[in-house]
Order: structure tokens, then C-alpha cells, then sequence
């Protein structure tokens, strides 16, 4: 009797306000159900509500980890790679830079505030499905708009849960990034998906391109001034930034924006004369997906660029100016994504706690003289950040606008602002 009653309690969805909003005008009603897995799963109450395997993810070491699937049905190949961030799902769902990857969450509970409008990072999810230990059976928050399983099945992604998440990352952190598909189709065998991960690769190709806007727009919105933390006082739009859109996450434009400065994004393919013509205060090269040694294209418009103007790059933006300088990147062992990895700024000593989503990396002995190595990744030493005073440019290989993860980093903005500040004074 009591077994019924907590399943009716499960599978009831029953609506209701939440009573601790902040901010009254943002207040939303909210459903509180089970997550589509569950729902799924239960086709009469005295049926128990956990739902059987029914996803397998076969990883290219010929490992097969079954598990059970809560977002889209389909198969999707992809490389594995473990976010160490405690919360900001959406945001790493939506960020453009792991298109071609799934994303597994090293923290095991997942989907408990569920999506809302607000942490989009892009205008639509790149990534190829999601790996989760467990999917909250219930989802609460003041902001909530749906759950994350109905969020994931509209888009038509895969997402699955009750994986073994800590094995699976220790094999990775052991072995190496590994591809992987992830299937819903029973009628697959599991020698066909092994044949799919392995006949795969994401080295060598070409990413941006699939997720750079196809028009360049002006953008104006500001961190909203509820969640500002960092108001720079300048109201007006003092300097003209071009952004290129390798991928770009909004947090970066709107970063820029509430320091002061009026954006113009531009496609990844637009001509450097088109730019150089506009005679903008400062050009950013933004975060991106994939392998910066396959869009040579990009470097040669970064290498045209330089010297012009200032210039600040994003990770995949630090990467190509490390080539365009004339250094080497190479692809690290599993990479770095989450919101908790220290940086040492080598300019000041100070320690920063960084958001990170990077598999490649610049090899500084590779780097000219003259550049200068600014931050160093505390973890395993590698690059973080570079500056070549000489013609104006720094670079941080994380995200110094987070969403998510701790903003310790954001003065990054204002001394990007600084120095367009410093060449429009002298010119
Ligand atoms: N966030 C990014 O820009 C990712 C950079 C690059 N695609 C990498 O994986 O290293």
C-alpha cells in the first residue's frame, strides 16, 4: 500500500508556484513530475516506476556500458568527455564548443532544476547526447521551464542515465579520450556500434563550421542587472568590438557588453579586410569546437589581423593565435571541462578558480620570442594564457566569462578594455 501511494506521488504531475522567487516578475509556474524516464516507464501504477535498460554506449575500447535512456531514441556517434562542473548543465549543453562530443557529468545528479529561458549559451545545442549517473525525479526552481529529459527529446538528443560515470571517467583520465556511440536501437548488435566508434574520428575536421552564424549581427544585451557582479560604469558603447564566431558563447557578447562596448559578430569565413575596412577598437576571436589544426582558413584570417588592431582570443581564439604566431597546438590526453580548474595568472601571482572545455592546447616552447606565457593551468602546467605586447594581443585558453563556473576571471574583459583604451589614446 505504501509502495502505491509513493508511486502515485511520482507519477501525478501536479502544478504549483513556488513560493521563494527572488524576483516576483519572474516568477513561473512550474510542473513538478517525474522526468520523462520515469513517465515513460510506467504504464500503470502497479508497475514499478524504474524503467530497464534500454540505451547502450559503446566506447571504442570495445566496452559496452548498458544503461537507460531519458532524452531522444536514435544512435550518435561522438569522442566522451567528463564535465567536473556541480552545476550549469544548460550552459554545457548549449555550448557550441562541444559539438561532436558527449558530455558526461562526473557530478551524479543531474536535472533537478530542470531548463529555464535564461542559460542559453547559443541558440540551439551542438553536442551529441548526454552522460549522466543519475536524472532527478523531480525537478524545482524558481526559473524551471520544463524538465531537462523533455528539453533533450525535443532536441532531439540522446540522453542517458545509470551509467557507471566514475568508471567510465577513470578509464578515460587513464586511457585517453575515447569515441563512442550511444544507441537507443535494440536492432543494432554491439559489433556494429563498436565498428561505428571505431570507423569514426573528430581529429582533423572541421567544426566551426557547422556552428558559426551564417550573417553577422550587432548584439547589445548586458549580463541582465540582476546577476551583474562586475559593472564596469560605462554606459555607452565606448569601443567598437568585431567578435568572430568560431562558436560563440553569448556569455562572452554580453560579458563584452556590460564592460562597455558595442559588438558587431561576424562569421567565421568573414574576409579580415572587411573587418580591417570597419576600422573596429578591437577584434575578439571566440571559443569553438574541435581541432584548431583543421580551419586553416581561420588562421590565415587571425595572421592577417594581428598587429592591426588588439585583439583578445577564447580558447579555440587563443589556439588559432598560438598557430598564427607561428606556434604548434596539440591534442591533450582527455582535455580539460568544468568549473573547477586553478590557473595562475603569472603576471600578478594571483590564483584564479576557472571555467575550462578545451581537449587541444598551444605548446608554448613551440611560440616565437616575444610572446608571453601569462597563465599556466596549476593541474598538469600547461598553457592557459598568452600576450605579445609588441602587437597588442592576450589570449586565455579558458573562459573568462564562465556560465558556467566561479567569474574570478572576468577582469579579463576590462583588460582587454584596457588595452583598446591604450591604442585608441595613442593613435
Ligand atoms: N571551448 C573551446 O573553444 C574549445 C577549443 C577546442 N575546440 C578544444 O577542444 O580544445
Amino acid at each position: 500500500m505504501a509502495t502505491a501511494a509513493f508511486n502515485l506521488a511520482l507519477i501525478n504531475p501536479s502544478t504549483f508556484i513556488l513560493p521563494k522567487s527572488p524576483n516576483p516578475t519572474k516568477l513561473r509556474v512550474c510542473t513538478l513530475r517525474c522526468s520523462s524516464a520515469t513517465t515513460n516507464a510506467v504504464p500503470g501504477l502497479s508497475e514499478r516506476p524504474w524503467k530497464t535498460s534500454d540505451a547502450r554506449l559503446v566506447l571504442e575500447d570495445g566496452s559496452i556500458w548498458r544503461a537507460k535512456s531519458f532524452g531522444a531514441s536514435g544512435t550518435q556517434v561522438g569522442e566522451v568527455v567528463f564535465n567536473t562542473s556541480l552545476t550549469g548543465y544548460q550552459e554545457i549543453l548549449t555550448d557550441p564548443s562541444y559539438a561532436g562530443q558527449f558530455v558526461l557529468m562526473t557530478n551524479p545528479h543531474i536535472g533537478n532544476t530542470g531548463v529555464n529561458f535564461d542559460d542559453e549559451e547559443s541558440k540551439q545545442c551542438f553536442l551529441g547526447g548526454l552522460v549522466i549517473r543519475s536524472i532527478s525525479i523531480s525537478t524545482s526552481n524558481w526559473r524551471c521551464a520544463e524538465t531537462l529529459g523533455d528539453y533533450l527529446a525535443e532536441r532531439k538528443l540522446l540522453g542517458i542515465y545509470d551509467v557507471d560515470t566514475r568508471a567510465i571517467t577513470r578509464r578515460l583520465r587513464q586511457d585517453g579520450s575515447l569515441v563512442g556511440v550511444l544507441s537507443t536501437e535494440e536492432s543494432k548488435t554491439d559489433e556494429e556500434l563498436l565498428e561505428m566508434s571505431r570507423s569514426w574520428d573528430i581529429v582533423g575536421v572541421d567544426l566551426i563550421s557547422g556552428v558559426s552564424c551564417k550573417e553577422p549581427y550587432e548584439w547589445v544585451d548586458k549580463t541582465n542587472s540582476e546577476w551583474e557582479f562586475n559593472y564596469s560604469g560605462r554606459d555607452g558603447e565606448a569601443f567598437h568590438v568585431v567578435a568572430y564566431d568560431f562558436g560563440i558563447k553569448h556569455n562572452i557578447l554580453r560579458r563584452l557588453a556590460s564592460h562597455g562596448c558595442k559588438i558587431t559578430v561576424v562569421p567565421s569565413t568573414w574576409p579580415a579586410s572587411e573587418i580591417l575596412k570597419r576600422k573596429p577598437d578591437g577584434v575578439l576571436f571566440s571559443n569553438g569546437p574541435g581541432d584548431p589544426s583543421a580551419v586553416p582558413y581561420a588562421v590565415e584570417t587571425v595572421k592577417e589581423i594581428l598587429g592591426k588592431v588588439p585583439v583578445f582570443g577564447i580558447c579555440m581564439g587563443h589556439q588559432l593565435l598560438g598557430q598564427a604566431l607561428g606556434g604548434k597546438t596539440f591534442k591533450m590526453k582527455f582535455g580539460h571541462h568544468g568549473g573547477n580548474h586553478p590557473v595562475r595568472n603569472l603576471r600578478s601571482g594571483h590564483v584564479e578558480i576557472s571555467a575550462q572545455n578545451h581537449n587541444y592546447a598551444v605548446d608554448p616552447a613551440s611560440l616565437p620570442e616575444g610572446v608571453e606565457v601569462t597563465h599556466v593551468n596549476l593541474n598538469d602546467g600547461s598553457c592557459a594564457g598568452l600576450a605579445y605586447p609588441a602587437q597588442n594581443i592576450m589570449s586565455l585558453q579558458y573562459h573568462p566569462e564562465a556560465s558556467p563556473g566561479p567569474r574570478d576571471s572576468d577582469y579579463a574583459f576590462g583588460e582587454f578594455i584596457k588595452l583598446m583604451k591604450k591604442v585608441k589614446l595613442n593613435a
